[in-house]
């Protein structure tokens, strides 16, 4: 990078892990990312380690001991990473990551005061990412207090879906209430929509995106909004996840309560000792599921698969048909098996994989995968969730 080069930091700050990256920014013009990185296990009890790719190489060290929260701590390591690699950079803005931004927001805005104390009511919709998406943008608003600090909200690409998809079968003092489905990883999913619009005619069709990381969720696509998608309410709904139930028949919720659980524990149950990692009791990682012979390491992935066939099918009929079915996500970008399975089972929607395509597809590269007489496209997108946080970060400062 050349010296005085403007970049806008993008940050993804979650309950274990402070993701970063740096983009070049020209006006409101973005640029790959020359630096980025992972601050993980800060979790309490974790042993926090700094991983930066950079264009000097890639390197993992541990994080030093010191005073503060765990996200200070990050941000200070952050600091020391941008003070050796990033010299000559003048960072514009902070961009930061945020999953919820409730009815309020249907679209990026610059975080003041009041933004973050509206913010921080909906954090019990999403425990598992709000408290600690806002622990980031409280301790970069310490440090950086004459930076515009910018909210990028996982909600806001799903501002389009119809009012029969977001409404609840409630009652309307209950809905009134601003309880409704709101829908997740919309980030995600607008990245990817607007890659694979740069790609294929089909694209501005019918599409099923599948975002299948730690969390998981798959959207119906139409003409470039969504229309349907499997989160609902909070990041809780819809598919089987690393350590999250997915959908769960609240009856079985009443059950225990009447058994006498505590709203904490259920909480902690179904968001962090369920999904993959509940059903094999092993890991909430896929890798090590799929490197375990043990039955109930193949339960869960069994499981994955299945409810992800239910909500293609479910996804492709709000749709009323198929012209393109996309993957992304660390599980969707690399488990060959999983798409490979997937695929076949969508077979009578028209869905035909090119197997050497797929092997070939995990090269961190948009990748068409489908056979040439498929009549649904399939690709394999890596997301990049920073990047759109930080292109509207760009837009919202310039
Ligand atoms: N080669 C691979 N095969 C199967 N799963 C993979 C592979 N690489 C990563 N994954 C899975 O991707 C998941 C993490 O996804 P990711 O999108 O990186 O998570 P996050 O939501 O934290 O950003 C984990 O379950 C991990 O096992
Ligand atoms: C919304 C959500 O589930 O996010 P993540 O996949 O980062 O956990
Ligand atoms: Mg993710």
């Amino acid at each position: 990078m050349s010296t005085a080069q403007n970049a806008i930091l993008a940050v993804n700050a979650g309950s274990s892990s402070l993701k970063f990256a740096l983009y070049p920014q020209n006006g409101t013009e973005i640029g790959a990312a020359p630096l980025s990185g992972n601050i993980e296990g800060l979790e309490a009890g974790g042993s926090p380690l700094v991983k930066v790719s950079s264009k000097d190489g890639n390197s993992t060290e541990k994080l030093e001991a010191g005073e503060g929260t765990p996200h200070e701590r990050a941000l200070s390591a952050l600091r020391s990473v941008l003070e050796r690699h990033a010299q000559g950079i003048r960072i514009t803005a902070v961009a930061h990551r945020i999953v919820h931004g409730g009815s309020r927001f249907a679209a990026s805005v610059v975080l003041d005061d009041d933004t973050v104390a509206y913010l921080d009511t909906l954090c019990s919709l999403a425990p598992l990412h709000q408290p600690h998406n806002l622990a980031g943008v409280h301790a970069f608003r310490k440090h950086f207090p004459d930076l515009p600090q910018i909210g990028c909200f996982d909600t806001a690409f799903h501002a389009t879906l119809p009012e029969t998809e977001y409404t609840f079968a409630l009652p309307k003092a209950l809905r009134d209430e601003g309880i409704r489905r709101y829908g997740f990883h919309g980030l995600s999913y607008r990245y990817v929509t607007d890659r694979l619009l740069e790609q294929t005619p089909r694209a501005k069709g019918r599409m099923v995106i599948a975002h299948l990381g730690n969390g998981a969720s798959v959207s119906a696509v139409k003409e470039g909004k969504s229309i349907a998608t499997t989160m609902g309410f909070s990041a809780l709904d819809g598919l089987m996840m690393g350590t999250r139930s997915g959908s769960t028949d609240p009856g079985v919720l009443l059950h225990l309560l009447r058994q006498g659980w505590s709203w904490e524990q259920l909480e902690r149950t179904l968001y962090r000792e369920s999904g993959l990692r509940g059903v094999s009791g092993i890991s909430a990682d896929m890798r090590t599921l799929r490197a375990s012979e043990e039955p109930d390491a193949k339960l869960a992935i069994g499981i994955f698969t299945h409810r992800l066939l239910r909500e293609c099918g479910a996804l492709t009929a709000c749709l009323r048909g198929l012209d393109v079915l996309a993957f992304t996500g660390g599980i969707g970008e690399h488990d060959t098996a999983l798409r490979k399975e997937a695929c076949d089972a969508l077979s009578y929607l028209g869905v035909k994989i090119d197997d050497a395509a797929n092997r070939e597809a995990t090269r961190d590269a948009i990748m068409p995968i489908h056979a040439k007489d498929s009549t649904v496209e399939v690709w394999v997108v890596p997301t990049d969730e920073g990047r759109v946080a930080a292109q509207d970060a760009a837009r919202l400062i310039s």
